[in-house]
């Protein structure tokens, strides 16, 4: 491919040095106001007072599905997927997809495998650890057994399973169905003389699948029970594991379960993770896998996070690489989506100064996805990457306000200094809150991000520049589950069942500010427009042509 001109035009219309501000609200959702709807509940004055902008200031976008680079119409977004799209501009096949394709056409077992090939060949044990769901946003069920069996018909005798169960992406309850078909497809493997067990497990939120360094206490968990199988609590089946802590403590859900271990009759772990042996994480997601990853395999000088007692020397492979910076893991089994040329670098390569913040939670979401997955600065002489950090070890309903208002005194003062031609943040609430279920703190949750949005545009106003408020997903506006005719599905108690996921809802775009002129308005024919075109859309506001191989941008120059 011919090397690529990063230098970019002038736009005709709009000056640069205008700085702009963007905003993407997670998990913020447009859909009918409703019982059930948590934004609609909510008081959120300035972003109703955008809405009011249609058709020439706010419109909707799609952020699910083929539009950013799911399998299909009914794959829910996500922040990976939606930040990705947004960053670069382009719509890529995404993780879920390219393992999909690599498990029909048998690439799957071809590439990095190899090297997992040869320890099984030796008789190592194999270990397969992931979340143990069918969401699609970091794992899926299909793509595991097609794993496991390709795995055992390669000639792998032992493996152990080390599952994070989810409540998040899919309903709270489901690990007992998803344990009970593992446990299936288990027995009929192990009928042919395999032998395969669930050696340890936890709930996604409290062991493991931490991510950007919020809490390593999360993974410390996680690498005490799959690797030296050690845990408080222990039982002899997964299955047991689920109902037992469960009754023992009413807090205890999907999402956060503790950690767990399964023993033999002498109470020895059936599954540690022993030198030689191969260790292959299913997630295709990369962000909550970055951490174990680490821990397998950063050496000691350069794993201070927590105390590893041993650490094994495994042959470790992610489903994709996490890291594409830092080729993080050294294996992986499916190329990632080969995520280049994206906003970042042009805005950087331009001289654009570009300034990101978030709360920790959602801190790489504006950095690591924003660039395609990569971890560092494109040129730190024109970014800087600001992380507020969040609280450990509570449930998000108990703090909904979350760090909304320290986000939005960060990027505030960063846009009123000057120094930053592009100022990036996303709060979070919509999203963290609304996947614990709880509908009232997602009320609260809503209208502190929709404070933070208040005090960000004022910054705008005052500093003469322009804004573009967005959203990378779905969530907070559907609360419950709804049956196709738009009925909430009802529990077995008459209540109706807490939707804690994503959703399919198309997201608001809306531009503004006293910076931005009066002959640029919003496109009325794209119709199909998705997130991938909000990256054309704010590099021209930010006084740039945008890169012609870019999803087209959503504003049109009018005549005056
Ligand atoms: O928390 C996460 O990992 C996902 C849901 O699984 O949410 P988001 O995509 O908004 O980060
Ligand atoms: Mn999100
Ligand atoms: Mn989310």
């Amino acid at each position: 491919m011919a090397a690529r001109d990063f230098k970019l035009a002038d736009h005709p219309a709009i000056p640069r040095g205008i700085p702009l501000m963007l905003i993407v609200l997670d998990g913020w959702g447009e859909q009918p106001d409703g019982e059930y709807n948590a934004i609609s509940k909510a008081s959120t004055p300035i972003m109703d007072s955008l809405k009011k902008g249609h058709p020439d200031y706010w419109r909707l976008v799609k952020a699910h599905g083929p539009a950013v680079g799911l399998p299909l119409e009914s794959d829910m977004g996500n922040s990976e997927v939606g930040h990705n799209a947004m960053g670069a501009g382009r719509i890529y096949k995404q993780g879920a997809g390219l393992v999909d394709s690599a498990l029909a056409d048998g690439s799957m077992f071809t590439g990095g495998w190899k090297q997992i090939q040869e320890t099984i060949e030796k008789g190592c044990t194999l270990h397969l650890l992931g979340l143990l769901s069918d969401g699609g946003v970091h794992a899926r069920l299909d793509q595991v057994w097609g794993l496991l069996g390709g795995a055992i018909e390669r000639g792998a005798k032992k493996v152990r399973l080390h599952i994070l169960t989810d409540g998040r992406d899919v309903a709270d309850g489901s690990s007992f169905e998803y344990v009970e078909k593992l446990e299936k497809y288990i027995e009929e493997l192990n009928s042919k003389g395999a032998d395969v067990k669930i050696a340890s497990g936890g709930g996604r939120m409290r062991v493991t699948m931490d991510r950007y360094e919020t809490d390593w206490e999360v993974v410390e968990r996680g690498w005490h029970a799959h690797v030296l199988g050690e845990a408080p609590n222990k039982y002899t089946t997964a299955a047991e594991a689920l109902k037992d802590l469960r009754a023992k403590d009413p807090k205890v859900n999907d999402q956060y379960y503790p950690p767990w271990v399964v023993v033999d009759d002498a109470g020895k772990s059936v599954g540690t993770i022993e030198d030689g042996d191969a260790v292959v994480i299913w997630n295709f997601r990369a962000d909550r896998v970055v951490m174990i990853s680490k821990a397998f395999d950063f050496e000691d000088k350069d794993f201070p996070f927590f105390d590893r007692v041993r650490r094994p020397k495994v042959t470790l492979a992610g489903m994709l690489e996490y890291d594409v910076e830092i080729h993080l893991p050294s294996i992986h089994l499916v190329d990632p989506p080969q995520i280049e040329g994206t906003s970042g670098e042009y805005l950087a390569k331009n001289h654009v100064r570009s300034y990101a913040c978030s709360e920790t939670v959602k801190f790489g979401h504006m950095t690591f996805f924003w660039n395609g997955n990569r971890s560092g600065y494109f040129d730190a002489k024109y970014e800087k990457y600001v992380e507020i950090p969040t609280d450990k070890g509570i449930q998000f309903n108990e703090k909904p306000p979350m760090k909304a208002a320290e986000i939005a005194e960060a990027a505030a003062a960063a846009f009123k200094s000057g120094e930053w031609d592009f100022v990036r943040v996303n709060f979070p609430n919509a999203d963290m809150v609304g996947h614990t279920g709880d509908m009232e703190a997602t009320v609260v949750g809503c209208e502190a991000a929709d404070k933070g949005v208040e005090v960000l545009l004022k910054a705008v106003e005052d500093a003469g520049g322009i804004y573009l408020v967005t959203a990378d997903h779905g969530n907070a506006e559907e609360m419950v589950k709804h049956d196709k005719d738009g009925k909430p599905v009802l529990t077995k108690d008459g209540t109706p069942q807490k939707l804690t996921a994503h959703t399919c809802a198309p997201v608001p775009v809306a531009i503004g500010g006293p910076g931005l002129p009066k002959n640029i308005k919003l496109r009325k024919d794209l119709p199909g427009a998705g997130l991938a075109n909000v990256a054309a859309t704010f590099i021209n506001l930010c006084g740039l042509e945008a890169p012609s191989d870019m999803e087209p941008t959503l504003l049109e120059v009018v005549e005056q």
